[in-house]
């Protein structure tokens, strides 16, 4: 299988994400004979075998049921086996805007860590487009390698173990992008302008703390970047939700008494639908700096 082909029906040794509510998803990989147990009853993985992705499957006996859908990198980010902080659908749709990925594009990725960016940068540049991601941590890397694999990714990444604050990224023009994700992202700024291409590009930082940002948009400006900017991104949802109200009193009665004649709300409770946006919102993850590299001209 592979996270970045869609197919119909899932076979032995396919990924699936185990949908049971919004807030309860798990991924599996499919082993005839295996079970796996859920808060609604035990799962048989040959119940999924040969069923189309998306299907509703029974578990616990027929008394409950989930649903098995095909990975995509969204669900991949909020099921997957976390080894470190990850970054989350919110801050990468708006890093593939902004480092403006698109099928084709050669991406530049450090740490690699538990593959969330990976596999979404990976999804829009395929199927001609390659990501170079490299993580310091041998098993983190190794451990990576192997997901892409298993997510049939391989031939879209290469993963380096190395530490690319001392080392560098070895690379020389050929990135259209570059995307950070370092404790100190200054230390690599040098080489990630090394591996950009001299027609021009892209780059992101992510960093949870302002003092990481300074550091990073100094060195940045130094090494010729522009455009600097460091944006926030808060993801605001809203529940929809009935609401009940009181009728306001207009001093009309006779209009009232002839809507509830034609079976309306009554005229002391009147419910409505509407967006409601939550009590509590989830708050800081972190800071996006973007900087672009201009052409750069051969010296003489
Ligand atoms: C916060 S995690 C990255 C998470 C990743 N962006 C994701 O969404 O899954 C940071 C990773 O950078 C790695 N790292 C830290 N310093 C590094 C360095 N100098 N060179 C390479 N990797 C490094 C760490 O081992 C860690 O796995």
């Amino acid at each position: 299988m592979s996270f970045v082909r869609y197919k119909e029906t899932a076979e032995e040794g396919d990924v699936v994400i185990i949908y049971l509510t919004h807030e309860s998803m798990f991924p599996l990989t499919l082993e005839a004979g295996r079970i796996f147990q859920t808060r609604f009853g035990a799962l048989r993985h040959s119940d999924i075998i040969g069923t189309r992705f998306g299907s509703k499957v029974l578990c616990g006996g027929g008394r409950g049921y989930v649903y098995a859908l095909h990975p995509t990198p969204e669900l991949w980010t909020l099921t997957l086996p976390h080894r470190t902080q990850i970054v989350y659908t919110t801050d990468i749709s708006m890093l593939t805007l902004q480092l403006d990925l698109k099928p084709g594009s050669v991406v530049v990725e450090s740490g690699t860590g538990s593959g969330s960016v990976s596999h979404a940068v990976i999804r829009t540049i395929a199927p001609t487009g390659h990501l170079y991601t490299f993580e310091f941590h041998q098993q983190r890397a190794e451990k990576a390698r192997e997901e892409f694999s298993d997510h049939g990714l391989s031939s879209l990444v290469t993963v380096t173990h190395r530490n690319v604050c001392t080392d560098g990224f070895g690379l020389s023009d050929v990135a259209d992008a570059v995307f950070l994700d370092l404790p100190s992202p200054w230390e690599a700024v040098a080489s990630a302008k090394l591996a950009l291409k001299k027609a021009g590009g892209r780059l992101c930082s992510f960093s949870p703390c302002v003092e990481q940002i300074q550091r990073t948009c100094d060195k940045l400006r130094s090494h010729g970047f522009c455009d600097i900017t460091t944006i926030e991104c808060l993801l605001r949802t809203f529940d929809v939700r009935s609401i009940a109200l009181p009728e306001p009193d207009l001093g009309r009665p006779d209009t009232c008494a002839q809507t509830q004649q034609e079976g309306g709300e009554s005229a002391e409770n009147f419910t409505f639908k509407s967006a409601v946006p939550p009590k509590d919102m989830p708050g800081h993850t972190g800071f996006l700096t973007f900087a672009t590299l201009y052409p750069q001209m051969e010296t003489s």
